[in-house]
């Protein structure tokens, strides 16, 4: 395992030991303080011009958050701008106190009402980082949203104020950030649905965390890791040995469709198509093939039994032919007795949409007896179903973690923020999406590409699906850039999927280790 500031995500305990082993290791508090609130001063300097935003406010609370804002402060003063100060309590820590002595005495003024500062082009929020502990007081409250109120750019130092950093929660009232500077390392808040709202664009400021410290902290822990390309590349099916057949490359079957709901059934097959699996073979109902095939001319179409309303009535299939079973898009929950036909195969399975709304009646202790892996796909509602004891908390990374440690399969819970749990404990979170993707028929775009992608590395079935959630989530980002987030249909998302591999994931040079990789498993 190594160690990277971009890739691991810690929570506010992890946090405190890192700064913990830092400091004791020799480097002095007030020095990483500077350098941290430095770097953010540089950021800001950029990307808010003194021309455009020649008058700042900042607001200081009583910690070390607040003593960033003081540093971040006097940079500005000196380059310029004309800084305005608002500190709501009055028990500063040592270090914050002995910034406000200095900032105090370069002439720069503490106003005594916040409306002072409403004539400034833009808000700092220095208020609390990762320090704050209780809900807000009615007092700062009050004072968070007027700010709010404002309707003016806001830059939160570390996190919006208000939130908690490792659920998101916002603890009575919360500063809504328009960008927020994320110092060192991402926080857990940063992927937690509950605190988009507050945050704004986010930014992570390097500081110069080395590996050692986090390996020294967050070794005991499993990893929870902030997906991007340099982490997934190696993982990625490319290059092809230049040897291989299509079987090589795996060989996906989808279980899907119906009468009622047809759609899915191709939008599942255009993600497994946007993965390059080897074979790709399609079981529908009967009814469904020629409308299956004018689609998909390269899968193998099955026509399959089909009941009355038109779902599938039996598979007869030998299913442990195939690499891996990707079930659910356009199901319907008619027929149960299929889905225990799949859990009852030793192969890696994907479940999804009505597979687990039929899975959610089973229980999922029948997933107990799987001898191969299961990866579960649910949204929300979807979740609550099939985890109902888990479903009061809000906590999304926390659910997700416990779904994978009860299900003992991977739990992946889509969301504007996906998250992907293994049984091991290894987290991946995806740092960024689109609201297109809200939107009917995403979800069985991503089954496809899942199943496709799990079929050509099985042995690494969580970065598969890390593999393809990410690239699922940049596509729709890129479409939605070309098109609006009212464009992206799912035939378009997974239309997109080749351009997001080429533009998000590009190929490292000299990077050998896809065809390395795959070597072994041939
Ligand atoms: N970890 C790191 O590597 C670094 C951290 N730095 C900064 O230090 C911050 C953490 O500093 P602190 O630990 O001092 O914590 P904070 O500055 O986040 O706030 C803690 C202070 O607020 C008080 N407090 C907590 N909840 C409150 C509430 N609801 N109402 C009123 N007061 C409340 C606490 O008693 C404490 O005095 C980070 O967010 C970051 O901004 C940087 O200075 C440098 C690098
Ligand atoms: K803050």
């Amino acid at each position: 395992m190594s160690y990277n500031y971009r890739s691991n995500v810690v929570n506010s305990e992890q946090m405190r030991r890192i700064e913990g082993a830092i400091f004791a290791s020799g480097m002095p508090v007030a020095a990483l303080m500077e350098k941290a609130a430095l770097l953010t001063a540089q950021q800001l300097k950029k990307s808010y011009s003194l021309a455009n935003f020649p008058k700042i406010g900042v607001i200081v609370g009583p910690g070390h958050n607040g003593g960033d804002a003081l540093v971040i402060a006097r940079e500005l003063h000196l380059a310029g701008y004309q800084v305005s100060l608002f500190c709501p309590i009055a028990k500063l820590k040592d270090l914050t106190a002995q910034q406000a002595n200095y900032v105090k005495h370069l002439g720069l003024i503490f106003q005594k009402t916040l409306e002072s500062l409403e004539d400034c082009q833009l808000i700092i929020d220095g208020l609390f980082g990762f320090g704050l502990e209780r809900t807000l007081s009615a007092d700062i409250a009050e004072l968070v949203d007027k700010i709010n109120s404002w309707q003016k750019p806001v830059i939160s130092i570390d996190i919006a104020s208000g939130i908690h950093t490792d659920t998101g929660e916002v603890l009575g009232t919360a500063i809504k950030a328009t960008h927020t500077f994320c110092l060192g390392l991402w926080k857990r808040a940063f992927f937690q649905d509950l605190a988009l709202p507050y945050l704004g664009k986010v930014e992570l400021i390097d500081i110069g965390i080395s590996p050692l410290d986090l390996e020294t902290i967050l070794q005991d822990s499993p990893p929870i890791l902030r997906v991007n390309p340099d982490l997934i590349r190696p993982y990625l099916p490319l290059p092809r040995p230049l040897l291989t057949h299509k079987y090589q490359q795996g060989h996906l079957l989808i279980i899907c469709g119906s009468r009622r709901y047809a759609g899915g059934a191709i939008l599942a097959g255009l993600g497994a198509r946007g993965s390059g699996v080897g074979m790709l073979s399609i079981a529908v109902p009967a009814a469904l093939k020629s409308l299956l095939i004018s689609h998909l001319p390269e899968a193998l179409i099955i026509d399959c039994p089909e009941t009355a309303t038109g779902a599938i009535a039996e598979l007869p299939l030998e299913l442990n032919n195939y690499h891996v079973l990707a079930c659910g898009p356009g199901l319907t929950t008619e027929n149960p007795a299929i889905i225990e036909q799949v859990l009852d195969s030793d192969k890696p399975i994907i479940l999804d949409a009505d597979a687990l709304n039929i899975l959610a009646q089973l229980g999922i202790e029948k997933l107990s007896s799987r001898q191969n892996k299961t990866i579960l796909t649910p949204h929300w509602g979807e979740f609550k179903r099939l985890f109902p004891n888990l479903s009061g908390s809000q906590d999304r990374i926390n659910i997700t973690q416990e779904a994978s440690q009860q299900s003992g399969a991977i739990v992946l819970l889509k969301g504007a923020r996906t998250i992907i749990a293994s049984p091991g404990g290894k987290m991946y979170l995806i740092p960024e999406s689109s609201s297109a993707l809200a939107r009917g028929g995403s979800g069985d775009v991503l089954t496809g590409l899942i199943g496709g992608f799990l079929t050509q590395m099985p042995d690494n079935a969580p970065e598969a699906t890390a593999l393809a959630a990410y690239l699922h989530a940049q596509a729709g980002i890129l479409a939605a850039k070309e098109r609006t987030e009212l464009g992206v249909d799912g035939v378009t998302l997974a239309n997109y999927l080749f351009a997001a591999l080429k533009d998000s994931i590009p190929p490292a040079p000299l990077d050998k280790g896809g065809a390395d990789r795959r070597g072994d498993q041939n």
